[in-house]
This record gives C-alpha cells, sequence and structure tokens, in this order.
C-alpha cells in the first residue's frame, strides 16, 4: 500500500491536527465550518454558497459513491478544502465515473483526512467557525498559523459577484423523470417567466424551478432592476450564494428599486437575507451556522398548523429577528433548534423568502412545496393584473 502523504490542519486557535493529504496537494486558507448530513458530499462542495470555506464533514466516511457530473450543484468544487475522517479505499457506485480524491485533485482543492471530525465539530460549535488552514506542503504549525491569522474575515466579504454567471442566459433543464417526486398535476400549468437573480445559485434550484413549468432567465448579481424588468417577468427569484449578505449592497439596492415593482419575489438563503435586509432587516453572524440535512423549521402561519420542515441548511448569517417589527414583513418560520428566522413574507405584497434550500440537493424534500407556492402566487398576480386591466 502506498504511504500516505502527510498534511496538517492548524485552525486560527493555534490547535492543529495532523491527518493525510487527499485531492490536490497545497495550502488552503478559509472559514472552517462543519456539515453533519451523511449523504450528499458532492453537492456539498459544488455549492457555491461554500466559496470560501474548508468542510468539515461529520460524516464518518467520505468518497463511498465517487463522483458523477450530473450530481454537480455548479461547475467545479466550490470549496477551498474539505477536512475528512476516512475516505473510502474503493468507490462503488454505477454513476460513479471518478474517485472523489481524483475529482478534488483535477479542480486543485486540497482534503486532509484521518481527522477527529467529530472533536473537531465539538470545538467550533464551542468557540464557534473560525479560519483554519490545511497544508501538505507547510507541515510546521507555527508557520501555517501565521498565514491563518492574516487571512480575512468572512464577516464583510462580498462573495456574491464572484460566485455569480458572467453571461445572461435561460436555463431549461428539469429534474429527470426517475426522480421527480412531485405529482405531475402539480408541475403543469401556464408557463411562468422568472428571472433568477444570480448570486452562486445552485443547479436543482433552477431546475426545481423549470420542473414547475418556468421560463427561467438567469442573469449576474450586479444586474440593475429596470434590466431584470426590461424581461418583464411574471416573478423575480433571489438566489442562494456565498459570503456576508451585508456586504452584498449592490444587490441589496436592487431588491429596493424590486419591491416597489409590485412583482412577485421568491428568496433563499442569501436571497432571503438580501430580501430581508431590502425590507429594512439587520443580519448577524451565526456562531457556527447551521449546514446540514435535518435541520427543523416550524411554519408559524394559522393555517400550516405549526408544521415543521426537515430541512437542508447552509448559512453562516441570519436575519435578526427584532429588525422586523417596523418592516413591512413578518416572519412566517423559525430555526427550532435555535429559534433564528428561517422564513419571511411581506405583509402586502406576494413576496416571501426562506433561510433553508428547499431545492435539497442534497436534502429532504419537505420544503418543494415552496417552488410550488411561488408559481401559484406568480399565476395569480398575473391574473388579478388582466382583470384589473380589463
Ligand atoms: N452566505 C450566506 C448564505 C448562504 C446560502 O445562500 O446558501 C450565509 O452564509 O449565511
Amino acid at each position: 500500500m502506498a504511504t500516505k502523504q502527510a498534511a496538517i490542519l492548524v485552525l486560527a486557535d493555534g490547535t492543529c491536527y495532523r491527518g493525510y493529504a487527499f485531492g490536490a496537494s497545497g495550502t488552503a486558507i478559509g472559514e472552517v465550518v462543519f456539515n453533519t448530513g451523511m449523504t450528499g458530499y458532492q453537492e456539498v462542495m459544488t455549492d457555491p454558497s461554500y466559496r470560501g470555506q474548508i468542510v468539515t464533514f461529520t460524516c464518518p466516511e467520505l468518497g463511498n459513491t465517487g463522483v458523477t457530473p450530473e450530481d454537480d450543484e455548479s461547475d467545479r468544487p466550490q470549496v477551498r478544502g474539505v477536512i475528512a475522517r476516512n475516505i473510502t479505499a474503493l468507490p462503488s457506485n454505477w454513476r460513479s465515473r471518478q474517485s472523489l480524491p481524483d475529482y478534488l485533485k483535477a479542480h486543485n482543492v486540497v482534503g486532509i483526512a484521518g481527522i477527529d471530525t467529530r472533536a473537531l465539530t465539538r470545538k467550533l460549535r464551542s468557540l464557534g467557525a473560525m479560519n483554519g488552514g490545511i497544508s501538505t506542503e507547510i507541515l510546521d504549525p507555527e508557520v501555517l498559523l501565521a498565514k491563518v491569522k492574516a487571512a480575512p474575515s468572512m464577516q464583510g466579504q462580498n462573495l456574491a459577484q464572484a460566485a455569480s454567471t458572467d453571461r445572461i442566459y435561460e436555463w431549461a433543464d428539469k429534474t429527470i423523470p426517475e426522480w421527480e417526486f412531485t405529482e405531475p398535476s402539480q408541475l403543469t400549468g401556464e408557463a411562468m417567466t422568472v428571472v433568477a437573480i444570480d448570486f452562486g445559485v445552485k443547479r436543482n434550484i433552477l431546475r426545481r424551478l423549470a420542473s414547475y413549468g418556468c421560463r427561467v432567465i438567469v442573469v449576474p448579481a450586479d444586474t440593475p432592476a429596470e434590466k431584470i424588468l426590461s424581461y418583464n417577468p411574471d416573478g423575480i427569484f433571489l438566489s442562494n450564494g456565498p459570503g456576508d449578505p451585508a456586504a452584498v449592497t449592490q444587490g441589496i439596492e436592487t431588491a429596493k428599486a424590486l419591491l416597489a415593482a409590485d412583482k412577485p419575489m421568491f428568496g433563499i438563503c442569501l436571497g432571503h437575507q438580501i430580501l430581508g435586509l431590502s425590507m429594512g432587516g439587520d443580519t448577524f453572524k451565526l456562531k457556527f451556522g447551521h449546514r446540514g440535512l435535518n435541520q427543523p423549521a416550524q411554519n408559524q402561519a394559522e393555517n400550516a398548523d405549526r408544521r415543521v420542515e426537515i430541512t437542508s441548511q447552509n448559512h453562516g448569517f441570519a436575519l435578526t429577528g427584532e429588525s422586523f417589527e417596523a418592516s413591512p414583513a413578518i416572519l412566517t418560520h423559525i430555526n427550532l433548534n435555535d429559534r433564528t428566522v428561517a422564513g419571511l413574507e411581506h405583509k402586502t405584497l406576494p413576496i416571501f423568502s426562506v433561510q433553508y434550500h428547499p431545492e435539497a440537493s442534497p436534502g429532504p424534500h419537505d420544503a418543494d412545496y415552496l417552488f410550488e407556492r411561488f408559481v401559484n402566487s406568480m399565476r395569480e398576480h398575473k391574473n388579478n393584473s388582466k382583470q384589473v386591466a380589463a
């Protein structure tokens, strides 16, 4: 058996963990966060919301099912580095095209395995997410620590523009029929035109919009409101994305301008935070964030019977509940783990958003109904506008 190449992980508080390298050789510095999902490592690694972060997986073994291009949530892995307990020696799945280490190597992403990821996670839970570095070339912890300390904090970083598309395009791919889980009758009806503002969008969000019959026009993060409205959309979608929402100042200004346009709007994760900020809310950095597939979000609406959705989440910031007291929005969902804001809606306009990922790739499908709700609100709004015009 080949000898394992040594690698180290150093956290900003000076803790050093020793393990072995997998994936690319080199050094990666970023915010160290943990994801508790037991499946979906490829979708997590390619989710643009993880840009700039080194992700620790609490799942004890990664790589078992290899990697397949159909499961990419963007065109490449977006994580800066990967921390694992163990990497499988023999990937096995009929869809697998490449092993996880080879995939990460091909995309120059550094990984470290052999780490007690549960102990590391407990540390991040008690001290909070912090910057760290993994390296296969700098094996002196003090030298790596100096680099970690020189790295900027995630707070204040606008990463959405870099994660966005640089061209406008139409998205048509739907969820493939063998994986569709929604009744076909719910997926039919007049097609609605949606402009999706890409702050670092996951492909499965676009796929779900297309599956619900939307014509989806994807535009870059810095697209002005006038350009968005020039497509005469039936609705506007604000995507997920990386970094600090408060730093996405242009996106917040665009959302403010769109509020005045009287169009249905739907925001997911960063898009939800941007909508909240545009309606007078504030955001703050969570201690260690929510990243996993079993986050309970409770629907506060009377008619929803306080239903709890088990949701897929990935965020390090959240809206401050108290900041909505004088806002035109109300809180519709809360995260039951820490009672932070998990959903919003405008009091009078057809605008709503959630902090979690209803497209759930990976994750449970409890919240898929939100895409249907968006489509229904666009249809209703269009019919009402036609009646007013008549
Ligand atoms: N970057 C934001 C949003 C994440 C997302 O959109 O997935 C956060 O960490 O809170």
